[in-house]
């Protein structure tokens, strides 16, 4: 059985990530991208679907771990009877060369260690041949697939898995190396894996020294935006949502669904974090990614394509998976590619003047796709749409995605007017007030004092809470002071905050998802905008310890079980952590900026 979310650490490579479990075993990694099949997928089935274990033999041995230093290696230390062992762990990545490197290191006493390597391509499915090779590495060949591991201990297959046993005494080492290729090319040469982890460690530590310090908050902060780094794909400069597929909404429950994909919405509030942060090259290569991906007819602009800015995302069942905890289906692939969410180009637009405001320095396709965009837009911003949850009933007039719209309109007028690119600003204004003008007639209820989720209905949203943060009404106008008491009231379950009224939401979908953390994010930003400082650091604080051990967070926390649920680990609620900190720590933090009209 998989280990609780929240007892898993990651190692990343910028185009993959692997799960390790405190337990020492890797249950899910998918080779070589992010979005490629699974060839360790344990996470989402058992065992015998692929997994690296390495551990103490003692069934009662106790683990404590930590990322070295600023980096994504990975030190998890095993203390038993007899000693205390420490495994470290990383990916790294050579030309067309994936490689998983793992060290166990006696620290004191001898302990007994097992490893049990389960290699099963094609998200588990597919055994592959193995076989030794002259040079004494075994290698792992199915289809496309290669892997070739090195090892300084003696392994043996039983029962179509790889297994050894070795004690490790004070002082001793023991290294073990698997690299991935096409099976079609050439066998790698063996990695060095004392080498691969200094330069890992290296290269990470010295991307996180270029950070702007936030003070109090520095270290949640650093580990966020490192994971939000190890989510970029280093080549293409796409940013997925996060590292797995299927981490289920409920425990149980059918709301599964595969996040390694690029959303504009996720991406864009990942490099407003970014920004922030000073990490200006990575939004330059995330804009020129988006260029790429959204050339064409605006009229075809997806709100989230592959790694590589792929279109087709077909989504599909993968049966022969369990699913997490027997949360079934386990999907691969993601039907709200097709959906329209009018939200993107708000946060397309808004966006890319933040960067412009930040000093990127503007490519020559960009303004002439902005302006494509918001002249489409201009044409269907009307129409209902699947809004920011990408409710898979039918459409509607969601409030946020409708404000979103005004934020397209406004950041394309203020691009004309403060950076003098060419466009017809006078009919934008006249689109912007329309829209401003029906969403506080249409999507304010007066009987509740509060913006809701759809014009005509009475149902709360979170979404709401980014009202005054995009600066569409001023923080302290009663309506926004309305809403913000109305969400308190209705969303707030033991102190964190749903995304929507279960059941009330229309998804079709069964009731009883927990709280989503970027929304309590969000509650925190308002309460800074209202000068509520006390109730946002509380709040702030509290949601800083649902970080596990090493800093990571899922997408939601369901506060009954006190377990976090979800795909893992999950950009939109590390950015909005950021987020919030700058907004909490800067007198003039980024809802301050964003919220100036
Ligand atoms: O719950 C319904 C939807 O859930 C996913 O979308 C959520 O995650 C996205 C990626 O982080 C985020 O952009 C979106 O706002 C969230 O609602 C899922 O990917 C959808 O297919 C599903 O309909």
């Amino acid at each position: 059985m998989a280990s609780r979310i929240e007892d898993y650490a990651v190692i990343g490579n910028c185009e993959t990530m692997a799960l390790v479990g405190r337990d020492g075993s890797i249950d899910w990694l998918c080779l070589p991208r992010f979005d490629s099949a699974a060839c360790f997928a344990a996470l989402l089935g058992n065992r015998d679907n692929g997994r690296w274990l390495i551990a103490p033999v003692a069934a009662e041995a106790a683990s404590k771990r930590h990322y070295r230093g600023n980096s994504l290696v990975l030190e998890t230390a095993f203390e038993t009877s007899t000693g205390v062992v420490q495994i470290i762990d990383a990916l790294s990545r050579r030309d067309r060369v994936t490689d998983l490197v793992r060290i166990v290191s006696g620290l004191s006493g001898s302990v007994e260690m097992q490893t049990e390597i389960v290699l099963r391509f094609d998200y588990g499915r597919t055994i592959p041949w193995a076989s030794r090779r002259a040079d004494g590495r075994l290698q792992f060949v199915a289809g496309p697939d290669r892997i070739v591991l090195d090892s300084s201990v003696s392994l043996r297959g039983e029962a179509m898995r790889t297994v050894g046993r070795f004690d490790v005494r004070a002082g001793e080492e023991h290294c073990f190396a698997m690299s991935w290729t096409l099976s079609f090319l050439a066998v790698p040469e063996a990695a060095d894996p004392k080498r691969v982890l200094e330069q890992e460690r290296n290269t990470w530590e010295e991307w996180a020294a270029r950070l702007t310090p936030v003070n109090t908050w520095s270290q949640p902060v650093v580990r966020s935006l490192l994971t939000l780094k190890a989510l970029t794909h280093r080549e293409t400069g796409g940013i997925v949502a996060a590292a797995t597929t299927s981490l289920p909404e409920i425990v149980g429950g059918p709301r599964n669904w595969d996040y390694r994909f690029c959303w504009l919405r996720d991406a864009t509030f990942t490099i407003y974090a970014l920004i922030n942060g000073g990490f200006m090259e990575e939004a330059r290569q995330w804009r020129d990614w988006l260029l790429r991906a959204a050339a064409g007819d605006p009229d075809d602009l997806q709100i989230m394509y592959g790694i590589g800015g792929e279109r087709r995302l077909t989504e599909y069942e993968v049966p022969w998976l369990d699913g997490y905890e027997g949360s079934r289906p386990v999907r691969v692939g993601n039907l709200a590619s097709t959906q329209l969410q009018l939200d993107v180009f708000g946060e397309l637009l808004d966006t890319l003047y933040v960067a412009r405001n930040a000093g990127l320095p503007p490519n020559k396709a960009t303004w002439p796709l902005e302006r494509a965009l918001v002249l489409h837009l201009a044409k269907m911003w009307d129409q209902p749409d699947s809004g920011i949850w990408e409710m898979r009933g039918e459409k509607r007039h969601f409030t946020h995605s409708k404000v979103m719209a005004w934020v397209a309109f406004d950041r394309a007028i203020r691009m004309v007017d403060e950076f003098g690119v060419e466009g017809p600003a006078a009919e934008w204004q006249h689109i912007r007030s329309r829209i401003h003008r029906q969403v506080c007639e249409q999507g304010y209820d007066p009987k509740l004092g509060s913006f809701v989720q759809s014009y005509g209905s009475s149902v709360l949203d979170a979404s709401l809470l980014l009202l005054p943060l995009v600066g569409f009404l001023p923080p302290d106008d009663p309506r926004v002071v309305g809403t913000i008491e109305a969400v308190e009231r209705r969303l707030m379950r033991d102190g964190f905050l749903l995304r929507y009224e279960d059941g009330r939401g229309s998804d079709n979908l069964p009731a009883g998802q927990g709280a989503f953390l970027a929304c309590s994010f969000w509650l925190v930003d308002n309460y800074v905008l209202l000068g509520r400082l006390d109730d946002a650091r509380t709040l702030f604080e509290r949601l800083l310890s649902l970080c596990n051990d090493v800093g990571l967070l899922a997408e939601e926390y369901d506060a009954r079980s006190g377990r976090q649920v979800g795909n893992f680990p999950q950009a939109f609620s590390h950015l909005a952590l950021i987020n919030s900190a700058y907004n909490l720590a800067h007198h003039r933090g980024p809802a301050k900026e964003r919220s100036k009209t």
